[in-house]
């Protein structure tokens, strides 16, 4: 069984008819990379998923169980981890008062943190500082470390490398490695590279509908395919 599973997803801005068909499973474990075009949709897929946008119809099943038309909270508390693109941290709270808020009784378990730590250096540096001080690539850090402090089954990671120095990036792969062999990761990406060195299975939208499902070494593999479906010329 897969750890989520999307079908026959349609979702609706407003009068905007935003996806129109989108289908995929994310087995449980690893990375799994969602990509496309820019304005394809792949936040809105997020977003639908966590009930930040009603799809209607269709079906978001986690662990079997039918998630649509729960609301947001509910599907939190099934032990699902959402990191915005705009990464949704408190930039006049310290890194220490962001995660306080991130944890459900605002208590840490030490050894999580520690290895949190060890993830994200940035995070015990700064710990007594304030977020808004804090670096693009650190603050991301943040938000990631936000969304692991506590286990979940499946964190959504919204371009977590837009903007962010080549080294940070490669610091910001090693940790995402480290987290994926504890925790499933949906990763939405625009950086091609990154994703390749992350994922093990892959679907792409393009304007609203999921053009392609497959394994990422076969997709690496199709130079073709990805020209058509990620290229900006195309
Ligand atoms: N709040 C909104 N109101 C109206 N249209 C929206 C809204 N949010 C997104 N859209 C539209 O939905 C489409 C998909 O947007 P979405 O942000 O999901 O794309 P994306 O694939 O994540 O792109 P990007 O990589 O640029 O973030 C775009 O045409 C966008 O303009």
């Amino acid at each position: 069984m897969s750890l989520l599973s999307l079908k026959n997803m349609k979702t609706s801005i407003g009068q905007y008819h935003v996806l129109h068909d989108v289908s995929f499973d994310v087995p449980e474990g690893g990375v799994f990379c969602l990509l496309g075009r820019n304005g394809a949709g792949k936040s809105t897929t997020l977003r639908s998923i966590m009930g930040l946008w009603s799809p209607s119809p269709g079906s978001v099943t986690f662990r079997g169980e039918d998630l649509t038309g729960l609301h947001t909270a509910d599907i939190s508390r099934r032990g699902i981890a959402f990191v915005p693109e705009d990464m949704g941290i408190f930039g006049g709270l310290t890194v220490e008062e962001n995660m306080i808020l991130a944890t459900a009784n605002g208590t840490f378990d030490r050894t999580r943190l520690k290895w949190i730590y060890g993830l994200f250096p940035a995070i015990e540096k700064f710990w007594d500082k304030p977020a808004g001080a804090l670096s693009g690539g650190q603050k991301q850090m943040l938000s990631v470390a936000r969304a692991i402090i506590e286990p979940r089954q499946l964190i959504l990671i919204d371009e977590p490398t837009k903007g962010l120095a080549p080294s940070i990036v490669d610091n910001m792969a090693e940790a995402f490695r480290e987290i994926s062999d504890k925790t499933t990761i949906l990763l939405v990406e625009q950086n091609f590279e990154f994703a390749r060195s992350l994922g093990r299975d892959m679907a792409v939208i393009e304007d609203g509908r999921v053009a392609h499902t497959g394994s990422m070494a076969d997709f690496v593999a199709d130079k073709d395919l990805q020209d058509r479906l990620l290229s900006l010329s195309a």
